[in-house]
């Protein structure tokens, strides 16, 4: 019987299982007979939208031995043997259909094209992660200088001391809350008066203590002073009473009374300065708004914060909302939302019509369903709007039954329980995770060194001689400079290091493939068709001409990653058929695409991971390390203090010095920001102990650490092992092989690397021919050359030179007189035999079941130029062989050199 819930929600402590559950819910709806094309499941980033993708993918894949496969049975109610026997159609349905698992910033984007004409723009625009802010900046000054605004924009800044940048971000935060502000106004107000009124009040005040005979030196330096600065600075101004040590002597009623009038007045003033910021901040916001308008015109590119914000706008006032989904909804009619806690309240009310309809269970959503996950204690995107208190709203508007998940699947005892007790008392409502049984080890220690770096070094030192894979080492730091100084420190000892540069979408082998086919299908010029055909390792061949009015853009990659049967498990193909589709053409991907941010599938990547803690939150690893700041936090100075209550925007307040002393509600505020920004702390400590499988360390300073507000003694739990990794994942090097990337160069660069391509395009033609020629050999024997040759001929002999020719020729015959390999290919031969191993597509040269009984596999060479590379790659085979066959294998390196063969055993 299923046990699907309709309107279902998961809050849960990390590593509970909420991504867990939310692949199992979407297999469930796919098992169900849901269409892909009907599931809207939305992220927070790119990266958490591929990997879901992904693990759509994987689980199917691997359905028999995944713990998924239980949870679906359970959830949907059919036998493990209907699942398994329905897998492969579901999945190649999957992989067919236009699925709608995507950021919620790529949603928004694709309504936004639906309607762009009510935002009078065209539908072809397109999305970047932020503006051109240096184009926006000389924009918006130009406007600001046509309106007659310079003097505001500078009063501005020196009321705020604040630069220009940090008032462009201000204008950014007023720009994106507009609508939420939209309750409060602005008014313009003058200051002198209460400047006066304060004044005067002090000057009496002064007058009596002047004139007071006891009067100390102290009381005389306090009333001193004649100007309104003065009186505002003095540091009595917050006090109850003028009745204490200074004055006691001196001390009248009637000096309270004009301290009173003087707090009113100081009040007063900060409100009206407040009132008089937020005006002339307001003005300027019409000016930033206009000048992103423009921007966004000419250059038909959004940031996806101006996507938000008009999709908000269109919702607000163009369209009603039943128009909107009624355009979109006949496409979906299930909705999962992964971090619920980081949504912020705009987007919610983007998607709040669409889930209303859905879980009132009408019409076209009689079977829909709707679905999020989140933890609260994660949630850390407090500035960019996220307000936690969402979670708990939503579901109840909805109707939604929530509930938690109580075990934590991800870690080892004693990382859980170290958590359960840093967080019990700090985290409100905090509860206790559980440990699955058979989780009784892990490992943490608290180390406090002065000599950070040093001491992560150390760390990944001993956890690497412990054989620690280092691909399982992350090494989270606070801000991405940390990062960096990290990266420094471990390449300098010699360590392979991976950040978020080298992860990069657009740095990945398969990704250049294609976009050098897509260079060649645009520019039409013969080297880009080279490159392309080198970089998937095949010989060169004609590519037809494709149409660009005619197929999309996805569909021309889709095209290549079909032909060239490029897919093989590739998940940045994967990850970049999504970066593809929200460009507008073409030439926004080919002329754009270093700004294209997209990371690459950390699966494809190798070395210690260096991440700060925001870009942690989802993922997890066997060791972790998590270290202090470097330098001391910078106090928080955000000139503009947003007051919430529950999920609504309340008030906002300029910061001021010493206004808490005088103002009630600003010191309320202020308080609350307070408690927010310390949440903030915690939570971001939280997700960040909490990404360890196995063994977490955390590194503190002895002074102004950021551990210092979860009171952590120096100490260590459980004992440090390492896991023996049942095998690496042999990968294919991508990254080492050489290859010639920069074509936007100066002139004399495009001239010499094409020279440097070309030769190499030669020794890659040569290298296949010479295989081929060996492919096609039907056996071993000086007989069998000639007819191999003219095989040979007929498919390269366009491309080679005469000499070419009869090298590769004369290389063959030299290899089939070679008495040691003729020994060692005594026995079955398979040519150009493919194994499919740890995900990864293996050609081998030549396999040997060989009389002896060992395998032998031999990988042919044309050049000793690479022999490091060969060396990786012909024991990644001996591994896979051997895995697979369960018996011994060899393996040997052939080089057929011009004038020797040279065999060496690996
Ligand atoms: N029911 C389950 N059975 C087996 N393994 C599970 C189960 N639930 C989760 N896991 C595994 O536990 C780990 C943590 O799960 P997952 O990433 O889904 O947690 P999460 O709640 O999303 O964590 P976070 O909040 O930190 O992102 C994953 O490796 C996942 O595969």
């Amino acid at each position: 019987m299923s046990k699907f819930i309709n309107n279902l929600a998961y809050e849960a402590s990390a590593g509970s299982g909420k991504t867990f559950m939310l692949v199992v819910r979407y297999l469930s709806l796919l098992f169900s007979g849901a269409s892909a094309s009907k599931i809207l499941a939305l992220t927070f980033t790119n990266k958490a939208a591929a990997e879901m993708q992904e693990r759509v993918v994987l689980t199917l894949e691997e359905l028999e031995s995944r713990g998924e496969l239980d949870v679906i049975v359970d959830i949907t109610g059919y036998s493990k043997e209907h699942l398994l026997s329905e897998r492969s159609k579901i999945l190649t349905e999957f992989l067919n259909s236009n699925t709608k698992i995507m950021t919620i910033d790529a949603f928004f984007t694709q309504i936004l094209r639906k309607f762009s004409l009510y935002a009078s723009l065209m539908p072809d625009f397109s999305t970047m992660s932020s503006q051109h802010e240096l184009k926006l900046l000389s924009r918006f000054l130009k406007e600001v200088e046509v309106s007659g605004k310079k003097e505001t924009l500078i009063t501005l800044s020196l009321q705020s001391k604040k630069r220009l940048s940090d008032i462009f971000l201000l204008l950014d935060q007023f720009y994106t809350k507009r609508q939420e502000l939209s309750h409060i106004s602005f008014r313009k107000q003058p200051l002198d008066e209460y400047e006066q009124v304060a004044l005067e009040a002090f000057l009496e005040l002064q007058n009596i203590v002047n004139s007071c005979e006891a009067a100390s030196s102290t009381a005389l330096k306090g009333v001193a002073g004649e100007s309104f600065e003065d009186v505002a600075s003095k540091a009595w101004i917050g006090r109850e009473t003028m009745e204490y040590s200074t004055f006691k002597k001196c001390f009248t009623p009637e000096m309270d009374r004009h301290l009173t009038t003087i707090q009113d007045a100081i009040k007063g003033y900060n409100r009206a300065r407040e009132q008089n910021f937020f005006y002339s901040l307001n003005e300027l916001v019409d000016i930033y708004e206009k000048s992103k308008k423009a921007l966004y015109m000419d250059d038909s590119e959004l940031s996806f914060n101006d996507v938000t914000v008009l999709v908000h706008y269109l919702l607000k006032e163009r369209i009603d909302s039943e128009f909107l989904y009624f355009r979109l909804d006949s496409q979906i009619e299930h909705m999962l939302l992964d971090e619920f806690q980081d949504t912020s309240i705009m987007q919610y009310e983007i998607l709040k019509p669409l889930i209303n309809e859905i879980t009132s269970g009408k019409g076209v959503f009689e079977n829909g369903s709707f679905f999020f996950v989140g933890d609260v204690k994660q949630s850390i995107y407090r500035f960019r709007g996220g307000v936690s208190a969402l979670f708990g709203e939503v579901a109840h508007e909805n109707g939604t039954l929530t509930q938690p998940l109580l075990t934590n699947y991800r870690s080892q005892k004693e990382v859980i329980e170290f958590v359960n007790r840093v967080f019990e008392h700090k985290i409100k409502d905090y509860k206790a995770q559980l440990v699955r049984p058979e989780a009784d080890a892990g490992y943490v220690e608290v180390i406090q060194s002065d000599m950070l770096l040093d001491e992560v070094l150390k760390q990944v030192q001993k956890l690497l001689s412990l054989g620690a894979v280092a691909d399982e080492i992350a090494i989270l730091c606070a801000t991405n400079g940390d990062g960096e100084e990290v990266k420094l420190h471990l390449e300098h000892a010699g360590l392979e290091v991976v950040t978020e540069t080298t992860t990069k979408l657009i740095n990945q082998r398969s990704i250049k493939a294609v976009l050098e086919y897509l260079k060649y299908l645009y520019f039409n010029e013969d080297i880009y068709r080279y490159n392309f055909f080198a970089l998937i390792e095949r010989d060169v061949e004609k590519i037809d001409a494709v149409d660009f009015n005619k197929l999309s853009l996805l569909d021309i990659v889709k095209n290549v990653i079909k032909k060239y049967s490029l897919f093989d498990s590739d998940a940045n193909l994967l990850r970049f058929l999504t970066t593809v589709d929200r460009c507008k053409d073409i030439e926004a991907l080919l002329f754009e695409y270093e700004r294209i941010d997209t990371s690459a599938a950390a699966s494809e990547l190798s070395g210690v991971r260096v991440l700060t803690v925001h870009k942690s939150k989802g993922l997890e690893y066997e060791h972790v390390i998590v270290m202090d700041r470097l330098k001391k936090a910078p106090p928080n100075k955000d000139a503009i203090i947003y007051e919430y209550e529950g999920i609504r925007l309340q008030n906002i307040y300029l910061r001021i010095k010493g206004r808490d002393d005088l103002d009630a509600n600003y010191a309320n505020a202020l308080k609350k920001e307070k408690k927010l920004v310390l949440e903030d702390s915690l939570n971001a400590l939280y997700v960040a102990f909490t990404r360890a499988r196995e063994n977490l360390f955390v590194i503190k300073k002895s002074k102004d650490s950021t551990f210092d507000i979860l009171d952590l003694s120096v100490g260590s739990f459980g004992s440090l092992k390492v896991e023996k990794e049942k095998e690496q994942i042999v990968k294919k090097d991508l990254n080492t092989l050489k290859y010639e990337e920069e074509f936007y160069g100066a002139q004399s660069d495009i001239v010499k690397v094409e020279e440097e391509i070309e030769a190499d395009i030669k020794a890659q033609n040569f290298g296949t021919a010479l295989h081929f020629m060996l492919e096609m050999l039907s056996e071993f024997s000086n007989e069998y050359v000639s007819d191999a040759k003219d095989m040979m001929l007929n498919k390269f002999g366009h491309i080679l030179e005469d000499d070419e020719i009869e090298d590769i020729v004369s290389r063959i015959s030299l290899l089939v007189q070679n008495k040691e390999f003729l020994d060692l290919s005594r026995g079955e031969c398979f040519k150009e035999q493919s194994l499919r191993h740890n995900n990864n597509l293996k050609y081998i040269d030549l396999l040997i079941k060989h009389e002896d009984g060992i395998w032998k596999i031999i990988d042919y060479k044309s050049s000793t130029k690479y022999s490091e590379h060969h060396v990786e790659q012909v024991l990644s085979y001996i591994d896979a062989v051997e895995e697979i066959t369960g018996e011994t294998a060899e393996g040997y390196l052939c080089y057929l050199l011009k004038n020797e063969v040279k065999i060496v055993k690996v």
